[in-house]
């Protein structure tokens, strides 16, 4: 199947321009879409690629327009050099307008031609709503001509600004038909080459004056060129030349071209009038491409061309774009502002969380499932020094152990049955520079403690099958919902590696211990899943508040979810899901606990109490005895309003709530809040 490509932007003319370039070389490579902005309205594009310009980039949010997962490459654009030597004949200093449909795309061009050498004139970007300047005589054109002031007496055209062959490169690579050894790019422009050959060929005619400014053009160029008269001489070798070969300019200009570049094959190229396109090179250790043209004027060979593309490079550019989209699960996008909480706890967390990020030990993360163990080890890696570098999450408890093995350290060609040919790296090369967050730590095997127990100690890795030590510079981050200090005494993990993994530690408390940041929590999953006007009866919000939450975090997204889902106007109890109403939810333990010293009666149902009054604090809401029995229903206890009286009466000679009069409502004191705080499951 072809892979489609999605061409984005503002205004038709763009998409037209690059219509013409695209077709002309990937016409029947790939699928290409023409979209505007105006054109797709609200829906979203999915494609395999979509490609933008940079003026979109900037004035619309990317986002509105295409789905996260689709890859987005920038247009960039060039000159089309063979245009540029009517620039370099404009005199100096003289005043420009350079003209462009928007302000962004005539400033864009300003900066191109600067870019590519020419600053030897004022360049005036000038565009619809822009007044015209007065003594300006000369504009430069970019394909709209009607935007052309009358009284310009000289216009220059330097065709449409086209797609920089680095952009058309790269659109290649990434739809995989960069095999063709380069041979589609040859139609497009080996063209431009040979007009750019026959233009060159004036540079010795002309001044010494233009002579410099083409030399600074040539040396903007990407390729390396060379050219040579009809006596075999060099005439030109820029600085990407210079690079390719370890040669200087000086050293060759004006020399015969076969004794001085060995292979270069141009003075048979101009004998033999035979074009070579695309031809693969060794120069040293680097793999060059070339093409190599004779040039022609009035029906006569006056010289030879040659432009050489270092393909390293483009290897590189290949191997760049692999990593890149192997690196995508390699990536850690949350960062602390993204995690939702207020509770004391969770504060005193992320700031010490903060702290050791800027370390280099290990740390080994402790919290129940769903209490936010990842996020807090991505966030701890963006905070770090390494946060430019990857950052490979792998969860031990997802593989058995021979596969989690290789995984974890790779493996050597031929290493067993089934190896892939040239072996394969494991997440600890992957990591190298950056984090490893070894999730569900507390499940690997004997086998697998012990070589990550060399792993920590050497900080060098063994492929399986392999025989040397690979170095690797990683920071080590280990998760686990277990209680490794339990497994130890029962001999299921090892204590040597505990104390290396935990050399520093956190322990992400579970939400019951931290309620405040339940409201918070809801509030945030609500925008997340687009339903900001949701409405929730009170006594749901009750339920939420006082529910245990034996999953955490992820039970109260999963819930919110499901509620957004469902909604059609207020939501109550009745519409939670299915396992909120059932009653076997965990008995909250309260042996241990300030409440259960006090010796009131039923902990259970004063736990409920303070609870219910610390949730109407946060809300900022008076509550009173009728509305805490009437909560006290969805939360399956059974409290009469003179039961809540009674019990309330007690809270306060504890001095954990004051009862106020009349429509004043009760509220939690400090001490209630205290004493709420040390209950514990
Ligand atoms: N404080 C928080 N703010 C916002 N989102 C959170 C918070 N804590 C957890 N989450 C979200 O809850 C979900 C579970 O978090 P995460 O995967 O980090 O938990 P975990 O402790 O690693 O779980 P497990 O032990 O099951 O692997 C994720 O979607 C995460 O974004």
């Amino acid at each position: 199947m072809k892979k489609e490509l999605v061409v984005l932007t503002i205004s038709k003319v763009t998409s037209n321009l690059f219509r013409r370039q695209l077709n002309d070389i990937f016409a029947d490579k790939i699928m290409i879409k023409y979209l505007t902005t105006e054109e797709l309205k609200s829906q979203k594009i999915k494609s395999d690629m979509v490609l933008t310009t940079k003026s979109l980039i900037k004035e619309k949010n990317i986002d509105d327009y295409i789905f996260a997962q689709s890859d987005v490459l920038i247009a960039r654009r060039s000159l089309n050099i063979s245009y540029l030597e009517d620039l370099i004949k404009i005199n100096d200093q003289s005043r420009v307008l350079l003209i462009n449909d928007t302000k962004l795309g005539a400033y864009e061009a300003k900066s191109l031609l600067e870019e590519v050498g020419i600053n030897h004139l004022e360049l005036i970007p000038y565009y619809p709503g822009k007044k015209a300047p007065a003594n300006v005589k000369i504009a430069i054109n970019l394909g709209e001509e009607h935007l052309i002031p009358d009284y310009i007496e000289r216009v220059v055209n330097i065709g449409s600004r086209v797609l920089d062959i680095t952009t058309i490169i790269e659109i290649a690579v990434k739809m995989g038909i960069m095999d063709t050894n380069f041979d589609f790019l040859s139609s497009h422009y080996i063209r431009e080459l040979v007009t750019m050959g026959k233009r060159l060929n004036h540079r010795i005619k002309d001044q010494e004056r233009t002579n410099k400014k083409l030399d600074t053009v040539m040396n903007h160029v990407h390729d390396g060129i060379i050219y040579i008269n009809q006596d075999q001489e060099i005439e030109i070798f820029n600085q990407k030349a210079e690079e390719i070969f370890s040669m200087k300019t000086e050293a060759v200009i004006g020399k015969k071209v076969a004794p001085t570049i060995p292979n270069t094959k141009l003075d048979q190229i101009l004998t033999n009038k035979i074009v070579h396109k695309n031809a693969l090179q060794d120069v040293g250790n680097n793999k060059i491409v070339s093409t190599r043209v004779p040039v022609e004027m009035d029906g006569k060979i006056i010289g030879a061309l040659a432009t050489f593309k270092d393909v390293t490079d483009i290897k590189k550019l290949e191997a760049d774009l692999r990593l890149k989209l192997k690196k995508k699960g390699h990536i850690a996008k949350y960062n602390f502002q993204n995690i939702i909480g207020q509770s004391k706890e969770i504060k005193k967390v992320i700031k010490k969380a903060k702290k050791i990020a800027k370390s280099e030990s290990t740390i080994l993360i402790q919290g129940e499932s769903g209490t936010g163990k990842e996020l807090f080890a991505q966030s701890i890696h963006n905070y770090s020094d390494r946060f430019q570098n990857p950052f490979v999450a792998i969860n031990c408890a997802a593989f058995p152990d021979n596969l989690l093995e290789s995984e974890l350290f790779g493996y050597e060609g031929g290493a067993f049955t089934g190896a892939k040919k040239g072996g394969k790296p494991g997440v600890f090369e992957q990591a190298h520079t950056g984090t490893i967050f070894l999730d569900e730590i507390g499940d690997i095997s004997a086998n697998i403690q012990a070589r990550l127990l060399r792993v920590l100690q050497e900080k060098e890795i063994m492929r399986i099958g392999g025989t040397k030590m690979i170095p690797i510079d990683i920071r080590v981050v280990a998760a686990t919902n277990k209680d490794l200090y339990q497994l130890i005494q029962t001999g299921e993990f090892r204590e040597d590696l505990y104390y290396r993994l935990n050399v520093l530690s956190l322990f992400i408390p579970p939400l019951r211990k931290r309620r405040e940041d339940i409201l918070l929590l809801i509030e945030y999953f609500f925008n997340k899943f687009d339903a900001k006007d949701m409405e929730l009866s009170k006594p749901l919000i009750s339920k939420l508040y006082n529910y245990n939450w034996q999953g955490n975090v992820r039970e109260l997204e999963n819930c919110i979810e499901y509620l957004v889902q469902i909604y059609t106007g207020e939501i109550g109890i009745q519409d939670l899901p299915p396992h909120f109403l059932r009653k076997n939810q965990k008995e909250t333990n309260i042996q241990e606990n300030e409440l259960a010293k006090l010796d009131l009666g039923e902990e259970k149902e004063y736990l409920f109490i303070l609870n219910e009054l610390y949730l109407a604090r946060q809300l900022d809401h008076r509550t009173g005895r009728r509305e805490i029995a009437e909560n006290a229903k969805v939360n399956d206890l059974y409290l009469s309003p003179q039961m809540v009286r009674s019990r309330l009466n007690k809270l306060e000679a504890q001095n954990m709530v004051e009862i106020g009069v009349g429509r004043q409502g009760t509220t939690i004191t400090a001490k209630g809040i205290k004493v709420l705080k040390t209950v514990s499951d």
